[in-house]
């Protein structure tokens, strides 16, 4: 599925909104292959950071490159293109069956036009099935096989959740940015979750980058952790060493401890 897995480089990236800086020469580097948590309390800019990385905001100032290539610059389409591909916090699919959706996510890979789909030409046809085929494997691979053909509103909270990741896995990305992946669900539902993030990882060697309150989740998958606050990068490196830092025990005062285990 994936080129060798790749690493990503952010350095001192500042984002304002009007007055607020959002995010103060951030530096963030994620080694190839690696589960990189981004953590913070409420309105530290964790967000903030997904958006630059996927294009969505321009930063003021600063680099992202992705295996050296600049990011900074391009579109959300052309970022998702190289490999990148994303989740949101909040759900955004609505209607249609899990294979619609995770179809819509392959349409990057398909080479038949329009006008030969419609009119069902042969390798029309065959190109179809074999994105559907794809489609099912992945459905499969994320725990959503026997609901393929089910219309997503009528799926639990969790597996609509797990819908989106499968959606994100259909570009065949080499890295995942996984924005709150666990948010709202039940502990059973994020128990299986991670293992299934911790599973692809391994499987098609993608690097994750994933934005997380559930600390419990995040000290159990994470190879590394940085940790925002106020905009700035407090500190940043194993979950033991982060769990110790005064820094973050301080930032974390009145908020969700990260030595709580959810
Ligand atoms: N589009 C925007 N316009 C103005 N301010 C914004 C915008 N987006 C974010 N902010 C502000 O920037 C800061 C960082 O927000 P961001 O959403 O990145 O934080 P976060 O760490 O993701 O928070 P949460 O954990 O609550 O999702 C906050 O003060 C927020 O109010």
């Amino acid at each position: 599925m994936t080129a060798a897995a790749p690493g990503l480089r952010v350095r001192d990236i500042t984002v304002r909104f009007a007055g607020l800086v959002a995010l103060d020469s951030v530096d963030l580097t994620v080694e190839p292959g690696s589960i990189h948590a981004l953590i913070g309390p409420n309105g530290a800019g964790k967000s903030t950071c997904f958006n630059v990385l996927s294009g969505i905001h321009r930063p003021e100032h600063g680099s992202v490159r992705l295996d050296g290539t600049e990011l900074t610059s391009l579109a959300p389409h052309r970022i998702a293109a190289l490999g990148m591909a994303r989740t949101f916090q909040n759900i955004v699919m609505t209607s249609g069956t899990v294979a619609d959706n995770l179809l819509l996510g392959r349409h990057g890979h398909s080479r038949a036009g329009f006008a030969a789909t419609a009119l069902r030409l042969p390798h029309a046809v065959r190109e179809q099935r074999a994105q559907l085929e794809r489609a099912r494997e992945i459905a499969e691979l994320t725990g959503l096989g026997t609901h393929f053909r089910t219309p997503v509103d009528l799926l639990p909270y969790g597996d609509r959740k797990r819908v989106e990741l499968a959606r994100a896995l259909c570009l065949e990305p080499r890295m995942l940015l996984l924005d709150e992946p666990v948010a709202g669900m039940n502990a059973a539902e994020r128990a299986r979750t991670a293992g299934t993030i911790g599973e692809l990882r391994t499987r098609f060697g993608l690097t994750v980058v994933l934005v997380e309150h559930d600390m419990g989740l995040v000290m159990r998958l994470a190879d590394e952790v940085t940790v925002l606050d106020f905009g700035r990068r407090i500190a940043g490196g194993t979950p033991a060493q982060v769990r110790q830092d005064p820094e973050v025990r301080r930032a974390y005062l009145g908020a969700p401890s990260p030595q709580e285990s959810a």
